[in-house]
């Protein structure tokens, strides 16, 4: 280590042991010897002996503060525990200069004041424990740790709600035993009472206490009143459209084609994802009744989503438009029965009803966990419907570049993406080679989180193949969906994860650009620079860089097996080096 390193290390025991323990034979922490060759108490390194990965310091009856401004000079520092001491004072704010901290561990001590709102600056962090110690104040919110798998803070003095997590990603959990007050968050449902017991004003399902019902005051009636009204108007609205639509259909039945088709290409032409637009849910509806009356051809496929879903059941449920992409329209749609989905209705596909069902049928025969699978599909002649699960955890593209959602997505995280959907991918690609059927349409957001976090492809094999277009050049754009197109795109998928930038087009301008300052020799520049500054191993990060641009630049791409290989060995030396040093 450097010397400056070891400087800040002997600082940073002074601070935690008062008196001196320097003097005890073989305790090292002096500034004329080295923490990894003279192996110093508490100091894990790697196995070149060069680097500090680890410092544990568990009942040594430590009894001063904890200095994270010193401890955090050690650059790839993941394990920090100091359990079991006395320690006392705050958690100072510079925790979060320990970027690269995967487990952090201070309990049974006698730290006070609260948790600094910098915790929640740890990229990689997985497992915090601050239990048993004497933290007040309120707790942070938590929600933009997306790598954390536990969080155990119970015996302490904390007050205030219960923040926000990602709950559904932990795998252990305990706020008991402080002064939490409020409501129990919706989405804890995997922790039971013992993980809040103890909090005298906590109330939920879970505990014996039930939230109050919020009593309805003067304003808040006459905001009921105002909603209430405005539903029934907009029902009788669509009462009467459905009138008028009805007595058209049976009068002049042919004139429904050609208006539909003609409201189709005036809409449908242009994108306005995300919009909630009024009109969506009359076209949905008014088209797919137009093909209706044959709802023996949706195919509903056994799965407990979509229990005994009818098309029918689709047709009535609210619909409201997200999305209106090149290749059809997307509504959310929550059928009676609960669980919503989304359908995507693709436009102007030319392929026949059997060739659609034959195509669905290979598709859905594949299962793999991170390929999201159709749950139903429906085909007419005009018709072409896709049922899915609706994944509330929103997409790559707005985990990535979405305004709101402020969470961290380390490289920790992105690194393991990117291997997941390179697996998944070669894996659809090997089953569905003799089929001709590619994914087609590859782009970050047709990659979602599912309730886990764990990411998956949606909607493949939704575009329509062109056999002539097989080999993809080196300076053709693809447009048209082959295998090699979704390497290409899968390239781009890369790009977008390690620059943190959006793709415009097709990617071509964001893989210019990459290649422009690589050849310049100026890698860094490209990278995210949240990447930087968490302190992501930048050797993997070009490594992986080199990936994309094989995916993107050659004429002859890789096939995609051979993408998912290179990344899952990568992704492997990366855990390697975190759970090297798990405790
Ligand atoms: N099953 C789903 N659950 C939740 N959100 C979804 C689901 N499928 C798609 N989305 C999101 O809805 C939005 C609209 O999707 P849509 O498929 O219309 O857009 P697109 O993929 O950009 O366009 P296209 O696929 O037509 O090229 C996207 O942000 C997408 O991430």
């Amino acid at each position: 280590e450097d010397q400056s390193v070891i400087d800040a290390l002997v600082v940073f025991m002074d601070r935690l042991v008062p008196g001196s323990m320097q003097t005890t034979p073989g305790w090292g922490w002096n500034t004329s010897s080295d923490p990894c060759t003279s192996k110093w108490v508490g100091i894990t390194c790697d196995k070149d002996n060069k680097t500090i990965k680890k410092i544990i310091l568990e009942k040594f009856n430590l009894s001063g503060t904890l200095d994270f401004e010193s401890v955090c000079k050690v650059n790839n520092l993941l394990v920090l525990s100091v359990s079991f001491n006395n320690i006392t004072g705050n958690l100072q704010q510079e925790v979060s200069s320990c970027k690269r901290l995967t487990h952090l561990y201070l309990s049974e001590n006698r730290f006070l004041g609260s948790l600094p709102d910098s915790i929640t600056d740890l990229p990689n962090v997985k497992r915090i424990v601050i239990s048993n110690n004497g933290f007040t104040g309120q707790l942070p919110d938590f929600s933009r740790l997306t790598s954390l798998l536990s969080f155990f803070a119970q015996n302490n003095q904390f007050t205030g709600p219960v923040p926000p997590f990602n709950y559904r990603q932990l795998d252990g959990f305990s706020v008991a035993n402080n002064d939490l007050s409020g409501p129990i968050p919706d989405d804890t449902g995997r922790f039971d009472a013992n993980s809040f017991a103890g909090n005298l004003q906590l109330c939920g399902k879970e505990l014996a206490v039930q939230c109050p019902v919020k009593k309805s005051n003067k304003k808040s009636k006459l905001r009921d009143f105002l909603i209430y009204s405005g539903y029934v108007v907009l029902v009788c609205i669509v009462l009467v459209l459905i009138a008028i639509l009805a007595c058209k259909k049976t009068k002049k039945h042919h004139r429904d084609v050609k208006t539909r088709s003609s409201v189709k290409n005036g809409s449908d032409s242009g994108r306005s994802s995300g919009s909630k637009n009024s009109r969506a849910r009359s076209e949905f509806s008014t088209t797919s009744v137009e093909s209706g009356g044959v709802s023996s051809s949706m195919v509903v496929l056994s799965s407990p989503v979509v229990n005994g879903l009818k098309f029918e059941d689709l047709l009535r449920a609210p619909a409201e438009l997200i999305g209106r992409g090149k290749h059809g329209s997307l509504y959310k749609v929550r059928p009676d029965n609960g669980v919503p989905v989304v359908v995507k209705r693709i436009k102007d596909w030319k392929i026949s009803r059997d060739e659609f069902k034959k195509r669905l049928q290979k598709i859905v025969e594949i299962k793999h966990p991170n390929v999201l699978p159709v749950v139903a599909y429906y085909s007419s002649k005009q018709e072409k419907l896709l049922v899915y699960e609706f994944q509330q955890n929103g997409s790559l593209f707005r985990l990535l570049h979405g305004s709101q959602t402020g969470q961290i997505f380390g490289w920790g995280s992105r690194l393991g993406l990117a291997s997941s959907i390179a697996g998944a991918l070669a894996f659809m690609h090997h089953e569905l080679q003799a089929d001709l059927i590619p994914h087609g349409n590859l782009k970050s957001s047709n990659i979602l989180f599912k309730d886990n976090m764990e990411p998956c492809l949606s909607e493949y094999g939704l575009m329509s193949i062109d056999h002539h277009d097989q080999d993809l050049t080196n300076d053709r754009i693809p447009t048209t969906a082959t295998f090699k197109a979704d390497v290409h795109a899968f390239g781009v998928v890369l790009l977008e994860l390690l620059t943190g930038k959006p793709v415009q087009d097709n990617g071509s301008g964001l893989a210019k650009w990459v290649s422009s300052v690589v050849q310049e020799e100026w890698t860094i520049e490209v990278f995210d620079r949240a990447l930087i500054v968490e302190g992501a191993s930048e050797e993997r990060m070009v490594v992986l860089l080199q990936v994309a641009l094989k995916c993107i630049n050659t004429s002859t791409p890789p096939a995609m097996a051979e993408v998912a290989a290179m990344i899952s060995s990568l992704n492997e030396e990366e855990e390697r080096s975190m759970t090297s040093s798990d405790p």
